[in-house]
């Protein structure tokens, strides 16, 4: 997959884009986004006419939709028929189900949805995928390819586990982003600098994340050997684990944006 379009390339969609451009031999990626009408750039068109004008167009192996859930269905039905001979279409949009895609998209369109996450920017991310039957292995292959760019790759069995990937992994980072915020506002609640709290609620951060990354990393593991027996962790994770208060709260999160994503799909 060479020549590939973005449709959209705001936070996510740039992140697999540059990514792709830096590190994909031989790719060539363009984009479409009102945004290129103030911040041009030589891959950007801030719409697919202005893409056409500059002579660019013809057939896309893949074209990646990511816009906003709300407007996935009217950014494909606005794309040049043309444009999609032949091409897999990736949609990364939350909760835009592939029947609500198929029905604004040309026959013979081959749909692929995909649940990135922004850690993407690093190549730190994890996708989850899943596919139409009508993809084949050979598409597959090259798709996972391109998103191990970015990070690693996960091929799901069937459509409804893209909502469930998308209330850990893809809203996930913003969880952990949450707790840093909460551990730094807790050090400064202490006594510490906002500063010095900062730092060491992200090389905290920083630190674990990495222990958790070790191949086959047991999380419950990493916890005990931080905690002394009635030492200082010991006295913090009983709070956490008061009537499992943590565990229930995440749970709890984690139900409500899988309830937001099904919601989406049926505004989609
Ligand atoms: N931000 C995240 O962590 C993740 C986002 N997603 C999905 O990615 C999609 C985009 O999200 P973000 O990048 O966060 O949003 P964003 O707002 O940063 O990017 C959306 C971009 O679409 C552009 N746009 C608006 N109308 C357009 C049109 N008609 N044609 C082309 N471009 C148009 C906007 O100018 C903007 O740059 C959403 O559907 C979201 O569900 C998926 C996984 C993670
Ligand atoms: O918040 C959202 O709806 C998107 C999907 C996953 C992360 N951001």
């Amino acid at each position: 997959m060479k020549k590939i379009l973005f449709i959209g390339y705001g936070n996510m969609g740039a992140a697999l884009g540059e990514a792709w451009r830096a590190r994909s031999e031989g790719a060539r990626v363009l984009a479409i986004d009102p945004a290129f009408a103030t911040r041009p750039a030589a891959h950007g068109f801030a719409s697919a006419q202005a893409l056409a004008d500059a002579g660019e167009g013809g057939a896309f192996d893949l074209i990646v939709l990511a816009v906003k859930p709300a407007m996935a269905a009217d950014a494909l039905r606005a794309l040049p028929h043309p444009w999609m001979q032949g091409a897999v279409l990736l949609s990364i949009a939350a909760g835009v189900r592939l029947a609500s895609l198929r029905a604004a998209a040309p026959a013979g369109l081959r749909l692929v949805r995909a649940m990135p996450n922004t850690p993407a920017l690093l190549g730190l991310g994890c996708t989850g995928l899943f596919a139409e039957a009508d993809v084949d292995e050979a598409a597959r292959e090259q798709l996972g390819a391109l998103l191990r760019h970015v990070g690693s790759v996960h091929w799901l069995q069937a459509e409804a586990q893209i909502d469930q990937v998308t209330a850990i992994s893809g809203s996930g980072p913003a969880y952990y982003h949450l707790f840093s915020e909460a551990l730094a506002q807790a050090g400064q609640a202490l006594g510490l600098p906002a500063e010095l709290a900062r730092a060491l609620a992200a090389g905290t951060a920083a630190g674990a994340a990495a222990q958790q990354g070790a191949p086959g990393a047991d999380f419950a593991a990493l916890r005990r050997a931080v905690t002394s027996p009635n030492g200082t962790t010991a006295a913090a994770i009983a709070v956490f684990e008061q009537d499992e208060a943590l565990r229930q709260l995440v749970l709890k999160a984690a139900q409500a944006a899988h309830r937001r994503a099904i919601e989406l799909s049926s505004a989609a």
